[in-house]
């Protein structure tokens, strides 16, 4: 037992401490004397300034600047700089309580903002507490409770509430989220459904092709109450508002209400996010999306088929997504508002992605899902203004999003430095497999799905165009994936044959990779996005023409699939063959090269190009079996030819001329 304690505790003294009783070294609680010896054991720097560990946590955080919209009567009022911030809470309260409300109960929810895990956010109810806003009539017992409302939080704060909460988050080696999206790791179209009602029966495609699945407003209602009255019995919803479109004339306000950090965090990515100035004059949102993906939908509902369901109710403005947790289900579903809000602007929507050189030319990259958009328009000697949804309007091109929904399956940093280096704090990345203790990603693994992805603010992607437009497109590119390699990798097209390749939409995927060798399936889907367009294709086929006509732009289409052979015979095509293709589309030089035609689709294909074998831009070169080739090509024509024939009653544009020129731009055999 030490009788002189050579050390001293906390402010301790030199004098060795009293010895207590029992022989211990008393503690010494005044921390005025200075030690003599000038050696002080304990920390020297100088203490904290707080009395408790409660006052230390809370001087660890700094109070942000308010993020409170105001209501639309007090916007651009000079009022509204007078508002306290008291005030504004409530404001801001009440939208979100009445975006909440059920339709059957009059008023919407208490709602209080905060964590409810943070009892100092827990409301004290009386009529003096400004934090909350209180229905004035109960009428069932989920009126008596609060609803917490984590608002705009920061990526910081939604990767705590996803780790603390989620099951299956994690933070990968290279700081990403890594998050699983539950049984559905895809889009569900057939799952997509449309109220119709007077208006919309006149306004949008139905029927046969047409991605809109029908319902009436009572069924949405009856969904709507189930998805609201699931996110209200929760201890807390997330509510992101944000902007859509880059085009400030355009821009639309949406509402994102939803159950998991994962969710608020890929529509922070994905969405415009607004800056602090902004969301205090927010207002009331344009658009307003229920995600309550966790919960399943009711089969015994009419209309339902399984137990998903997203549903659009264009005159309510709203959506409601039940029984699917993938989150491109709420990028896409506000994709599908804007292809309906947009054309009614004149402003022409488009699933492409869009670049522009040091010089101002901009390319557009049209293409189904997993054919290049993404990996095309991110290019490092380039700007990148977006990679999946626009808007064209005769103030040139704006992106609709904030950020980038890259596939990552089999991503390489030596192929795609830019997207590799964008997964890092903040990035969601879903349904990777990674190593259980370094965390790594192996991006090659495909045990939870193929559709692996990563979404991250376009910010990340060090040459993005901010804000995210540019001038009237210079080239439309249109990709194929071929997996019947017999798409020549690029060929010229004229504008008839732009609009043709644009309303077949066609690429070839290949089903059931695993098990050896299987027949490449052919998908056409109009305007390369039938999931997403609310017209119908001829509408978004004529405005394109117009706009190419007016603009000069010049259309090409690219296949990023096979060469040498089919699917299980020969190769996709080298990743920087193709970004050779491109560079050469870009500079102008293909424009000059020689061109011969090809026989069947008649397409305009160069000799030569810089940095690419010449061997492989006339398929045929490539296939070892001339005969077998002939025989996939016409085989390819045929399902363009039997997919085209529902369009050729319609007429494009005002006059016929066009219509029968883009009849007259496919395949001939
Ligand atoms: N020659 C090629 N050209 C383009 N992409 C290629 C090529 N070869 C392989 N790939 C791969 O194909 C995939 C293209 O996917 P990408 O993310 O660009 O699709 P997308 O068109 O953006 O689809 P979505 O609309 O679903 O986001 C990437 O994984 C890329 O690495
Ligand atoms: O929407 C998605 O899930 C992914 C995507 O970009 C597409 O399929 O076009
Ligand atoms: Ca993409
Ligand atoms: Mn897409």
């Amino acid at each position: 037992m030490a009788e002189t304690g050579e050390f001293s505790f906390a402010n301790g003294g030199s004098k060795a401490p009293p010895v207590a009783q029992n022989g211990l070294p008393r503690i010494q609680t005044n921390g005025k004397k200075k030690p003599a010896n000038g050696i002080c054991h304990d920390d020297s720097a100088s203490p904290v300034k707080a009395q408790t560990i409660d006052e230390l946590h809370s001087l660890q955080k700094k109070r942000s600047a308010p993020t409170t919209p105001i209501k639309d009567g007090l916007q651009g009022n000079a009022a509204f700089a007078t508002i306290s911030e008291e005030e504004r809470h409530k404001l801001q309260l009440q939208s979100i309580s009445a975006s909440l409300a059920s339709l059957t109960r009059e008023t919407g929810p208490k709602v209080v903002k905060g964590d409810p895990a943070r009892k100092a956010e827990t409301p004290k109810v009386g009529p003096e507490h400004h934090h909350y806003f209180t229905p004035t009539i109960s009428v069932s017992d989920s009126s008596l409770k609060f609803t917490h409302v984590l608002y705009n939080l920061s990526p910081a704060e939604l990767y705590e509430q996803a780790i603390k909460y989620e099951k299956g988050s994690f933070i990968t080696s290279t700081g990403a989220l890594a998050t699983l999206s539950g049984a559905k790791t895809g889009r569900s179209p057939r799952d997509k459904r449309v109220v119709k009602d007077e208006t919309t029966a006149q306004e949008l495609w139905w029927g046969k092709g047409s991605p809109n699945i029908e319902m009436d407003e009572q069924t949405f209602l009856v969904n709507r109450e189930r998805a609201v009255d699931y996110l209200n019995s929760l201890d807390k919803v997330f509510v992101n508002d944000q902007f859509l479109n880059w085009d400030p004339e355009h821009q639309i306000k949406v509402r994102i209400v939803s159950a998991r950090a994962y969710h608020s965090l890929f529509m922070h990515n994905m969405c415009i996010r607004p800056t602090p100035e902004e969301l205090e004059n927010f207002g009331t949102p344009d658009f307003t999306i229920y995600n309550a993906g966790q919960f399943p939908c009711n089969r015994y509902t009419h209309y339902m088929t399984s137990s998903t369901s997203i549903d659009l109710n264009l005159a309510r403005r709203e959506m409601v997504i039940l029984g699917t947790q993938y989150a491109g289900e709420m990028k896409k579903g506000l994709f599908g508002v804007m292809h309906y809000l947009m054309p009614k602007r004149q402003i022409l929507s488009l699933h492409s992605g869009c670049n522009m050189g040091k010089d101002g030319d901009v390319a557009l990259f049209f293409g189904l899902s997993g054919t290049g958009k993404t990996t095309l328009s991110t290019d490092h000697n380039r700007l990148l203004i977006g990679d999946d949804e626009h808007c064209w309007s005769e103030n040139g091109i704006s992106n609709i999003e904030g950020g980038c929904y890259a596939k990552c399956i089999d991503l390489s940093r030596d192929k795609e430095p830019d997207i590799w280096n964008a997964i890092k704090f903040g990035t969601v990345l879903e349904n990777v497999v990674f190593d259980e203790h370094t965390r790594e990603v192996d991006y090659s693994d495909k045990s939870v799905t193929e559709n692996t992805r990563a979404s991250y603010p376009i910010e990340y992607i060090p040459n993005a165009k901010i804000p995210c437009v540019g001038p009237q497109p210079k080239n439309v590119i249109l990709l194929a994936c071929d997996a019947f390699g017999v798409l020549p990798p690029v060929s010229k097209l004229t504008l008839p044959q732009t609009m043709y390749h644009f309303i077949s939409g066609y690429t070839a995927l290949v089903a059931g990779t695993e098990e050896g060798v299987k027949e490449p399936q052919a998908t056409f889907s109009a305007c390369f996005g039938a999931a997403f367009i609310m017209l119908h294709p001829t509408k978004y086929a004529a405005m394109l023409a117009d706009k190419m006509q007016k603009h000069g732009a010049t259309g090409w289409l690219v296949n990023t699939g096979w060469s040498g052979g089919r699917y299980g015979v020969g190769n996709r095509i080298k990743l920087s063959y193709t970004r050779k293709i491109i560079d050469a589309i870009h500079s102008g030089s293909l424009l000059k090269a020689n061109y011969k035609k090809t026989e069947v689709f008649g397409f305009e294909i160069p000799t030569e190009i810089e940095g690419v074998p010449s061997e492989i831009l006339d398929p045929i070169n490539t296939w070892a079996n001339k005969a077998d080739y002939s025989e996939t090509l016409l085989k390819l024509a045929g399902l363009f030819k039997n997919n085209f024939e529902v369009f050729a009653s319609y007429k494009i544009g005002d006059d016929g001329k066009l219509t029968d020129e883009i009849l007259a731009a496919g395949p001939n055999f």
